[in-house]
């Protein structure tokens, strides 16, 4: 008997930043964070840094009023959260639209918990790229990081979701960043905060490493390139415009061009490496803990701290 638990998943990753796409066109899959968190261990699971359900915008609730783009990102961090969103999965989520003959090659409109996002996959190899809109910078001072025992200042920039942006002389001090590090005021960010460490290694070459909600250190993190990008201009008297970052993370190279507009163009690899099929069904008995099941979908969207900050975001 096949298990009706079976779920088509293709995998991937944009600069090692990697996630399992779940194919649900018509908006039947229920997903709860006890899965995510199982699709996610990468010794009882597929493995990865999060998990992108792509739905049509009129077979979902979250979605349907974003008319101006066909397909919806439902985004989950590793540890079951919702993500607002994600520069290195939504060009994976483009290169699958693709590949998939679900969109031809060029330019793509979808959704995401942060707004509609345009994207352009000029094929089905090499690098895509996303407008990431202009980044907010709260301007707020006395935001702080600590990390290996050391605090520095950091810069709040939200780029969808939040950043804290640490400069520092080398990357090694924010230790092994096997625990969070601690942002201070925590009411500076009520739903957490992704924490990028950044080295400058030119006016427009920077080298980062990422602790990112929800998920840990990750290989790279698309919004927090662009947040860094941001973080480093904040401190020019007057930034040049249309001009290319490099952005350097342990998992590849990502650019970044700042339109004069402001908005931030964001280009970088998106691999498929694998696709399958996948059941969701989460195993019962002694090995998983009391109540780890997890909320039903629509539970978890009404709890989960990310949707009152989207209806935030909604608000502008
Ligand atoms: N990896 C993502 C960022 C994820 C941030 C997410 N973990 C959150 O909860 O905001 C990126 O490439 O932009």
């Amino acid at each position: 008997m096949t298990d009706p638990a079976l779920q088509p998943f293709v995998k991937g990753h944009g600069a090692e930043n990697d996630f399992v796409i779940l194919p649900d066109p018509d908006g039947h899959l229920t997903l709860t964070p006890a899965e995510v968190v199982r699709l996610c261990d990468r010794r009882t699971g597929l493995g990865a840094d999060g998990v992108l359900r792509v739905v049509r915008c009129a077979a979902d609730p979250e979605a349907a009023a974003m008319r101006e783009a066909e397909w919806f990102m439902d985004y989950r961090n590793a540890d079951g959260s919702l993500g607002a969103m994600c520069g290195n999965g939504l060009r994976l989520l483009a290169r699958y639209l693709v590949d998939a003959g679900l969109h031809r090659p060029g330019a793509l409109l979808i959704a995401t918990r942060a707004g509609t996002r345009r994207v352009h996959v000029p094929d089905h190899t090499g690098p895509v790229t996303i407008d990431m809109g202009r980044p907010r910078l709260s301007g707020a001072g006395g935001i702080e990081v600590t990390a290996a025992g050391r605090t520095w200042p950091a810069i709040q920039v939200d780029m969808g979701n939040p950043h804290a942006v640490v400069f520092l002389e080398d990357l090694r001090l924010a230790g092994d960043l096997g625990t969070a590090p601690t942002v201070t005021p925590a009411a500076a960010y009520p739903h957490g905060a992704t924490v990028d460490f950044v080295v400058t290694r030119g006016p427009h070459h920077l080298q980062l490493r990422v602790h990112e909600r929800g998920v840990g250190e990750t290989r790279a993190c698309g919004t927090g390139a662009c947040a860094a990008v941001a973080a480093a201009r904040s401190h020019q008297p007057s930034p040049p415009l249309a001009v290319d970052y490099t952005a350097d993370l342990p998992g590849g190279r990502l650019h970044i061009v700042v339109r004069p507009s402001g908005a931030m163009d964001l280009t970088g690899p998106a691999v498929i490496t694998a696709q399958g099929t996948v059941s969701l069904a989460l195993p019962s008995g002694p090995g998983l803990p009391a109540g780890a099941r997890g909320q039903r979908r629509s539970e978890a969207s009404e709890t989960d701290p990310l949707r009152r900050s989207r209806a935030e975001h909604a608000q502008g």
